[in-house]
């Protein structure tokens, strides 16, 4: 009787949040349940989800492009995806995570029509982020005259401000935002641990309770600190002025929008407070940490290759005008050399390493290897890299070489979404789930590139010139980095 009354008061003295008690609960719950089959247990086979890996460009057409309709969801159990969906009893999905129908069909639409299609209007925004990142890396290169920065920083900074106010507009100060950076970069990292680490299974549930802990407390400060200014958004819904036209920050329009309703709604019903949050982290964290890592891949291929960097500039010098600005225009169409230049960084280096799908039913026939599967599904994973460096694909496909997507070359005709006839490359994913944001990305790595190549030169640091510069990825991870940051000499230009 004594243990019986004393160990519960224990446990939950001892657990001092939610997450303690429930984890050690989940702990006397398979004592319990191994103590009850004793040695008696015989494991029933229970259905369990396969997974496949896709490297080669032909199977991932056949699937994503020929079966796309069998290829449209990502698995609705993936940790942790699952984790962050399911709050309070309530799913909370974004665009990554709803499944496809009408809900995702009105939430891609809006990002589409609100933001991603008014990229001449968001002008001016791309503009001052880019003018910014030039005033802080002339200051931390010694004013100008040339010293070694590492660079992942700075950039990500520059780009995540420039999210920030697509996101929120100009209410947002410094110090709130840093944090906000912060606690996404924390929650981007630790997600990517808790893939390659975290089973559905519960023991592996308990081996990562820390972890598991850890991502709702960041979570909770997400809702923190994005509530007050939504809050802010929803008082006064001012207007941000483009160039020639009115962006309204993505916030606005979120605020505005009507999801279908499973009720008896037929107007449909406002996004919950769970889902503004879960949309707007998904925002911050895609625009931002894909952006930032490609120009930090392409400026360092820019280091290793100083040929390269000096037809890149000289392209640029032509194209941007007295203040050393580039027009929207000449990003988005006009300089060949600075897209073949960000397609040949994007093939080699898809910032987002691997894409996943879950696939049931005769679909399953389009991956090599596969039978239908039952309604429980499997899941496929295709990797980016390795359909961008596939060797009956691409000739020498670990060699930089911008040179094969000009006119002539090899992938002349080849864009960074893949059309419907094959994949070459995919970065941006493919099928019914691709990237809405392909335009806008794009956009953003030549803006910031453009900015960094034609205001500096960039040459290899003390460490590097010797050794060359270090190209080896970072294991795992949401985002495929530079396993070493980049560290370069910078010089202004005068
Ligand atoms: C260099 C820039 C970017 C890269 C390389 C990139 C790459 C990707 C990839 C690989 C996917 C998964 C696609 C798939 O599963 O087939 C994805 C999905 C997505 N991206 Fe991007 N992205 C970039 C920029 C952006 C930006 C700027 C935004 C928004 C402002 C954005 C929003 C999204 C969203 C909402 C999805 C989920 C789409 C869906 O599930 O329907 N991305 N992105």
């Amino acid at each position: 009787m004594h243990l019986l009354t004393t160990y519960p008061r224990l446990i939950i003295q001892l657990a001092a949040t939610t997450m303690d008690f429930l984890m050690l609960l989940a702990v006397l719950l398979c004592l319990l349940a191994g103590m009850a089959f004793g040695r008696g247990y015989t494991r029933r086979a229970r259905p369990q989800a396969t997974t496949h890996h896709v490297s080669a460009p032909a199977v991932a057409h056949r699937a994503l492009i020929e079966n796309a309709d069998q290829f449209f969801n990502r698995p609705g159990t993936s940790v942790p995806g699952s984790l962050a969906i399911w709050r309070n009893g309530e799913r909370n999905d974004n665009i990554a995570t709803v499944m496809y129908g009408p809900h995702l069909r009105v939430l891609r639409c809006n990002l589409t029509a609100e933001i991603l299609s008014r990229l001449g209007s968001l002008a001016p925004l791309h503009e001052e982020a880019a003018r910014a990142l030039v005033a802080d890396l002339s200051a931390l290169c010694r004013g100008g005259g040339g010293g070694e920065v590492a660079i992942r920083e700075p950039l990500t900074t520059a780009v995540f401000a420039l999210a920030t106010r697509m996101c929120f507009g100009d209410i947002v100060d410094a110090g709130h935002r840093i944090t906000m950076g912060e606690v996404i970069r924390q929650s981007i990292v630790l997600a990517g641990e808790l893939t390659t680490s975290l089973g559905a299974s519960m023991l592996s549930k308990l081996a990562n309770w820390r972890r598991i802990r850890r991502i709702y407390t960041l979570l909770d400060r997400q809702v923190e600190l994005y509530l007050p200014l939504i809050a802010a958004r929803r008082q006064s819904q001012s207007q941000l002025c483009g160039n020639g036209g009115i962006v309204r920050p993505y916030i606005d329009t979120l605020l505005d929008l009507r999801v279908p309703d499973d009720g008896d709604a037929p107007a449909g019903r406002p996004l919950r407070r769970g889902e503004l949050v879960a949309l707007v982290f998904e925002f911050l964290g895609a625009a931002t940490g894909s952006t930032a890592t490609c120009v930090e891949w392409t400026l360092a291929h820019l280091i290793d290759q100083p040929e390269v960097q000096d037809k890149l500039r000289c392209e640029i010098d032509g194209e941007a005008d007295a203040g050393g600005i580039l027009s929207s225009k000449s990003l988005r169409g006009g300089m060949p050399y600075l897209n073949a230049v960000v397609q040949e960084s994007l093939r080699m280096h898809p910032p987002v390493p691997v894409i996943i799908r879950s696939v049931h039913g005769e679909g399953a026939k389009a991956i090599g290897g596969m039978t239908a599967v039952p309604v429980d599904g499997a899941m496929v994973v295709f990797n980016l890299g390795d359909i961008g460096r596939d060797e009956k694909t691409w000739t020498n496909p670990d060699k930089f070489q911008p040179e094969r997507f000009l006119d002539g070359g090899e992938a002349e005709d080849i864009g960074p979404a893949p059309g419907p006839k094959e994949i070459r490359m995919m970065p941006f994913g493919a099928g019914h789930r691709r990237c809405p944001a392909v335009n806008m990305g794009m956009l953003h790595i030549k803006c910031f590139l453009a900015a960094l190549v034609h205001e500096f030169d960039w040459t290899p640091s003390a460490e590097d010139c010797s050794k060359g510069v270090d190209m080896t990825e970072q294991a795992g991870g949401f985002v495929k980095l530079m396993k070493k940051p980049l560290c370069a000499r910078v010089t202004r230009r005068t």
